[in-house]
């Protein structure tokens, strides 16, 4: 499958390479195709930089088989790339999700090694690094996003050596110990070395990679750079640094003090009965985000009388994702028996235990539920940040609320002030939730002031823009 570029389009300035696209394709009753943009807050980052800079947007549709012509939108040229349903099979589904996501998330579900995903991997890549080749003008900047797109900086520039590169991984970097079990750990190091700057949540990610560049290719690290050698005999520096990603934070903070929002948060918190406490969980429903253990400090907590129903409800949003992939299929079938076991054993008529959501929803529905939650519970086994963490913190504009947070989460080095847990530690993990729902009110406010302070500062703008400042720098 090639991908076709529009006559006219190779003079971009700055140019986003992600697996997605921005935007998902809606069919309106009458049949006619609109593409409405996703809220990311990526895209919102992005779009000042994109109107200024005359942008372009490289990335799958989510469409199998098919793919639009490139197309203006908001101010950026959108460019899709199309994937065969072999190709998501292989390369979405199985290597970038099945392989990939589980051995940098820890290994908490077992990675599936297959070479024939790795070839359609390494296919796909080259046709994201040929459509941004063709795409991007003389000296552009190119940002490329995330594990599924590896190897791009490296192939993009065998093409393009003079565009400045940088690259993004938005989930953890693995411990050496862990990433030399992939067979093509050395290709994948080499293609990142195609960057002059890689981005990483945290630091350890940043000195994980750089031990790897050592142990791998022989190369020297000095700080948090690395001298390589391109195909022209000259020497380039690569830097790895942390840049944690945020969140539109002023924009979740003026829609969660919209009076719609405030209005719909009472009418949420009217249709639970009015319940003393209201526990919250949003995630999509992916192993590594803690929803078992979650749920089974919450059965215990009633088994043991702590919490009672009515009094106390767990709302858990859990979105549905990637739901072709074994693991996801039976973690389905997993957290839907437990819920259903909780409510059988404790839910009364009209009153479930949990209220459980398999849905997706619209911000401010979102944003009305974590303002009627009293305590957030996010507790993943392993998360490259969570923004939802951030954005529980921008909704509480009151002060009120309380996170409960994982220490393995990329969040929790910056939201020092959340109640932090070891999800593994489903002892600490109960004493933790009734610590939360039982904080003093004032104290409450002092934690989630300090929070807000924290995201207001460092929201998404402040993290694109220091990639953006430190890339400019690199190589210059
Ligand atoms: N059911 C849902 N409906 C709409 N948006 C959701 C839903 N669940 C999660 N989201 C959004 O998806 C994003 C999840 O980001 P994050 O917590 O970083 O985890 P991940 O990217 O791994 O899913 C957040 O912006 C959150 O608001
Ligand atoms: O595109 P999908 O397969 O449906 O998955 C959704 C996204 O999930 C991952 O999110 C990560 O990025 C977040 C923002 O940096 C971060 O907060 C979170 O911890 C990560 O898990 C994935 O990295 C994205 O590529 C997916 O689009």
């Amino acid at each position: 499958m090639g991908s076709s570029i529009a006559a006219g389009t190779a003079d971009r300035d700055f140019v986003v390479v992600a697996n997605r696209l921005p935007v998902d394709r809606v069919v309106r009753p009458d049949g006619e195709v609109e593409w409405r943009r996703s809220p990311g807050g990526l895209v919102t980052a992005l779009e000042p930089i994109m109107q200024s800079r005359d942008g372009a947007w490289i990335g799958w549709s989510g469409d199998v088989d098919h793919a639009p012509e490139p197309f203006e939108s908001d101010g950026m040229l959108l460019h899709a790339v199309p994937l065969s349903s072999k190709e998501v099979a292989r390369y979405y589904e199985g290597f970038s999700n099945a392989t990939l996501w589980p051995l940098y998330h820890d290994a908490v579900a077992p990675p599936e090694f297959h070479r024939s995903w790795w070839d359609t991997y390494v296919t796909v890549n080259r046709r994201f690094a040929e459509a941004a080749a063709a795409v991007a003008g003389q000296n552009a900047v190119v940002w490329i996003q995330d594990y599924q797109l590896q190897l791009v900086p490296a192939m993009l520039r065998a093409q393009r050596p003079d565009l400045r590169i940088g690259f993004f991984l938005h989930i953890p970097f693995p411990p050496t110990e862990l990433f030399m079990q992939l067979p093509w750990r050395t290709r994948i190091v080499e293609g990142l070395l195609g960057a002059d700057l890689i981005g990483f949540q945290l630091p350890g990610g940043a000195a994980n990679f750089l031990r790897l560049a050592r142990q791998l290719c022989g190369l020297q690290p000095h700080g948090r750079t690395v001298e390589v050698t391109d195909a022209d005999g000259e020497p380039r520096v690569v830097r790895a640094e942390a840049f944690p990603i945020s969140i539109d934070t002023k924009g979740m903070s003026d829609l969660s003090a919209s009076p719609e929002v405030v209005q719909r948060a009472k009418e949420l918190y009217s249709e639970l009965g009015e319940p003393k406490h209201v526990l919250l969980g949003v995630d999509r429903l992916d192993y590594t985000k803690g929803i078992s253990t979650r749920l089974q400090a919450y059965r215990e907590l009633l088994e043991d009388s702590s919490i009672t129903v009515p009094d106390t409800v767990l709302i858990q949003v859990a979105t549905p994702s990637r739901e072709r992939v074994e693991h996801y299929k039976a973690l389905r079938n997993r957290i839907e028996l437990q819920v259903g076991r909780i409510n059988g054993d404790f839910g009364t008529l009209g009153h479930p235990a949990v209220q459980y959501l398999h849905q997706s929803y619209g911000r401010d529905e979102l944003c009305a539920l974590y303002r009627v939650a009293d305590v957030m519970l996010v507790t993943p086994l392993r998360d490259g940040m969570n923004l939802v963490a951030k954005e529980y913190v921008a909704a509480r504009t009151d002060h009120g609320g309380a996170l409960v947070l994982s220490e393995f989460t990329g969040a929790a080095a910056e939201l020092r002030q959340a109640y932090q847990v070891n999800p593994h530690d489903i002892t600490h993990l109960k004493e933790t939730i009734v610590a939360a729902l039982n904080q003093d009110p004032a104290e409450g406010a002092r934690r989630m002031r300090a929070m807000r302070r924290h995201v207001t500062s460092h929201d998404v703008n402040h993290w694109a823009a220091s990639f953006l400042d430190s890339l400019r720098k690199t190589n210059a």
